[in-house]
């Protein structure tokens, strides 16, 4: 288990039939962007259905450290920002806890400055490459401190005037989009993103909105070419965050695996950047009805009727990767109750999030049971329909989540529908991105509860 942290160890029991009807909480993605772009905007920005995971937070505590007012009215956050290029210092290390894209995102945001800013994470977070924002930012003229292989803690002085890049995005990166059109903002002239590989589109859309120029191309070949005039007038928004894909992805699979099952949930955000899990699903097979599907704050957004279903593996395609990034774990769980094999495929990014997903996921299905291979970057599972004999075969195994919530949940989903119980080694770090999991779960008729002993 991973360093000092205080340990939740929890364990999930067959259940019977879950039923009922649930509203996800906020994209993950679009609220870490609220605060970053509406702390930095003129004016006020109104925030409703923002995620209160600790991730999150940690980046309203880092903008309100750079001169940004965050407060809470009612269910509304509301920031009054400081102005396009008029961060302040922080006075301290700013904390990002677990947060690779709230620690990310924020280094391109504040590395263009002529002050010296330094990033700081839990044991998980430091463990994480930063060179890939890093290298970026050393071309615009930054100068950086890091840990040895370019880790945390970080520090960041900008120059006094930064050079605009056209930066070619090496490897399928959201945050590493984002962190150099963010430093762009600051930065005179016109700088360029090429996107080879389409990922979540959340900033280009978000910087629109709050009134940055930018422009987005795309080639024959599906290449994106990003181009940010700098240093323009971001003007506060009102913004209404849809719910979390990455999050709906637990219940979603839970009610398609538990007999019986028909839970609805409500208001998921339906960005075609974001639905690749959807899609394999119901190649596989599973019911999941999408109704009422509408526009709200300039997102696709509609509401998930899920049925119980039985599944049958699929092969799911390398390109499809960067759309259903954060729901490997949680395929991986469908999967172990589909009827044949999953192959998934194209998933070398997966080593590199809170925990090495690809060997943490390999590790918590063998030892409750399933049969599956761990490739270099990809992941074979062969399912069990009906869960008979998947589960732990003591109650000293847990599965070991090395501080990371997507881990934590999807183990704790399984044992919902296997055999014998599912343990975890930790739940606590479910904060991050989804505190109303346990509650929310509960309240379907999930049998999911806190275990003094951990393994
Ligand atoms: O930009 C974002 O909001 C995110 C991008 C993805 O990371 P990568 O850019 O590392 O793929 C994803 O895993 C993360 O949870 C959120
Ligand atoms: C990878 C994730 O987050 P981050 O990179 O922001 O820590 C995630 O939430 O699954």
């Amino acid at each position: 288990m991973v360093h000092g942290a205080v340990l939740n160890p929890a364990v999930a029991r067959k259940s019977e039939n879950l039923a009922g009807t649930i509203r996800i909480p906020g994209d993950k993605s679009i609220s870490h962007r609220s605060f970053m772009l509406g702390g930095l905007a003129s004016g006020q920005t109104r925030i409703s259905g923002l995620l209160e995971g600790e991730d999150v937070l940690a980046t309203g505590r880092a903008m309100q450290a750079m001169g940004a007012h965050v407060r809470k009215e009612g269910d509304t956050w509301i920031i009054d920002g400081v102005g396009n290029g008029l961060l302040l210092e922080p006075e301290a290390p700013l904390d990002f806890g677990n947060a690779g894209t709230g620690v990310r995102l924020t280094m391109g945001l504040v590395g263009t400055y002529g002050f010296e800013a330094t990033f700081t994470g839990d044991a998980s977070l430091s463990s994480r490459p930063m060179g890939r924002v890093l290298d970026p930012l050393r071309l615009m003229g930054v100068q950086v401190t890091a840990a040895e292989g370019d880790r945390l803690p970080v520090t960041l002085r900008g120059p006094d005037i930064a050079v605009p890049i056209t930066y070619r995005v090496p490897m399928a990166s959201a945050q590493v989009k984002s962190a150099v059109l963010l430093a762009g903002l600051n930065t005179p002239g016109t700088t360029t993103v090429v996107e080879p590989v389409m990922t979540r589109d959340h900033t280009e859309k978000m910087l629109t909105g709050f009134g940055a120029d930018l422009s987005v191309e795309t080639d024959a070949d599906g290449v994106r070419t990003i181009a940010l005039q700098g240093q323009g007038k971001l003007n506060g928004q009102e913004i209404d965050v849809p719910g979390d894909p990455s999050s709906t992805a637990f219940p979603l699979i839970a009610a398609l695996l538990v007999p019986g099952s028909r839970v609805t949930i409500e208001n998921v955000l339906m960005n075609p950047t974001r639905t690749g899990l959807i899609t394999t699903l119901l190649e596989m097979g599973a019911d999941i009805a999408i109704e009422n599907r509408r526009l709200a704050g300039g997102e696709d957004v509609a509401d998930l009727v899920v049925s119980a279903s039985d599944l049958r593996g699929v092969t799911v395609p390398p390109e499809r990767a960067p759309s259903m990034i954060d729901e490997y774990p949680a395929l991986a769980i469908a999967a172990a109750f589909a009827e044949g094999e999953t192959v998934m495929e194209g998933l070398e990014e997966l080593r590199v999030k809170e925990s090495d997903r690809l060997s943490a996921v390999a590790a918590g299905l063998k030892i409750n049971g399933v049969d599956c291979e761990e490739g270099k970057a990809s992941l074979t599972v062969r399912g069990v329909p009906g869960g008979k004999g998947l589960g732990s075969v003591s109650p000293t195994v847990a599965v070991e989540t090395h501080l990371d919530h997507r881990i934590a949940m999807s183990f704790l989903i399984m044992g919902l529908a296997a055999e014998r119980p599912v343990r975890v080694d930790d739940s606590a770090i479910i904060v991050t991105s989804f505190p109303e999991f346990m509650d929310m779960m509960a309240g379907l008729g999930a049998d999911i509860s806190a275990e003094r002993k951990a393994a």
